[in-house]
């Protein structure tokens, strides 16, 4: 019986607000011993280990199937797994961690706004100066694919560890791809980004290794976390709305109308109605049973939504067999 194993970010801007998400699922990781432990647990479910990796090296143990599932930035995903789509599967974005990929060059370019202006320069800096124009980056694989895709040829890779955006100012190369979110350390080193230039939109995300050992006991674990995770996620948009009308089918077939439904079948009250309505509707949902006769309408938020069907772990249990 082998376990389910995640792999969650032990540093880092995606650290905190992993243990969020899992938090906000019920699922409280456990790290006997502190940061400089790198294993751990989650309370109360006992076919499930935590590894505690950085985002990179969780994108690796993704690809190597080393960990079943773990949690990481889209742009690690495509830059250093080869072929994602036949070796992770995408279990569902976690809405932080937001950055982009972007094309960036010296401000001091001015008629340089665009990958195509970009691709004259590139022509132009090796006919003049017999030398391809350089590229700082650490992600040389989206690079390569992005460039090629925008017919830029004429320039070279120098693969940058840290500090990309210095290199420019520091002239170890012409111009940089890298990471954003706020634009600051761009505009702190005199950077613009191209119209055009933008590679990739990141967030982090659960995902799925293809090639880990998906025994019996690691699926029914995957499956008892993704059912928390798709309740909390399912509660998230949705609202309880409660009200007592004049005629409760009449009631709920007008309400359906802006997508709320009637979950629990009610014996005692044959007026009461309790809808679960999406959130964005819910005033409109209201005003509908204040025309259906009620005098009050009360909306709850909900903590969890169950569903027999979990639209997260379905699509992953067709990938891995099972
Ligand atoms: N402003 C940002 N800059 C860089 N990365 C960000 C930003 N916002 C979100 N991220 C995401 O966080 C991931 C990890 O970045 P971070 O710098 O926190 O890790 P790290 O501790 O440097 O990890 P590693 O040692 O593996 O590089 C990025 O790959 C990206 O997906
Ligand atoms: O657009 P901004 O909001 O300014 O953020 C982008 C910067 O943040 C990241 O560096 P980080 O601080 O992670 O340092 P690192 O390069 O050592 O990982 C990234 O590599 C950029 O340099
Ligand atoms: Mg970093």
């Amino acid at each position: 019986m082998s376990k389910l194993i995640i792999a969650i970010p032990s540093k880092g801007r995606l650290q905190e607000n992993t243990h969020a998400f899992f938090g906000r699922a019920g699922l409280k990781v456990d790290q006997p011993g502190g940061a400089r432990n790198y294993r751990g647990a989650i309370k109360g479910l006992h076919n499930v280990e935590i590894a505690f990796l950085s985002a990179s090296e969780i994108a690796r143990a993704l690809s190597e199937g080393s960990v079943h599932f773990g949690v990481t930035g889209l742009d690690l995903v495509e830059e250093n797994i080869s072929d994602p789509a036949n070796n992770v599967h995408v279990v569902t974005p976690l809405g932080f961690g937001p950055a982009d990929v972007v094309v960036a060059v010296p401000k001091a370019w001015i008629d340089v706004e665009s990958m195509a202006d970009l691709s004259d320069v590139a022509s132009d800096f090796r006919s003049r100066h017999g030398r391809r124009l350089r590229v700082a980056t650490k992600y040389v694989n989206l690079t390569r694919a992005f460039f090629a895709r925008h017919g830029i040829a004429d320039y070279r890779i120098v693969e940058s560890a840290g500090a990309t955006e210095g290199a420019p100012a520091a002239g170890s190369a012409e111009l940089i791809v890298d990471i954003t979110t706020t634009g600051s350390t761009l505009h702190a080193n005199n950077l613009k980004i191209l119209a055009d230039g933008v590679m990739l939109k990141s967030q982090a995300n659960l995902v799925a290794s293809l090639n880990a050992d998906w025994s019996v006991t690691a699926l029914a674990a995957a499956r008892a976390i993704l059912d928390r995770v798709a309740a909390e996620e399912a509660a998230r948009g949705i609202r309880l709305v409660k009200a007592v009308v004049d005629d409760r089918t009449q009631a709920l077939r007008s309400v359906s109308k802006v997508g709320a439904i009637q979950r629990f079948s009610e014996s005692d009250d044959a007026n009461r109605v309790n809808v679960l309505c999406p959130k964005d509707a819910v005033a409109d949902c209201a005003q509908l049973l204040i025309e259906e006769g009620a005098d009050t309408v009360t909306v709850e938020t909900l903590d969890y939504v169950f569903s027999r069907e979990n639209p997260l772990f379905t699509p992953l249990k067709e990938k891995v067999g099972g």
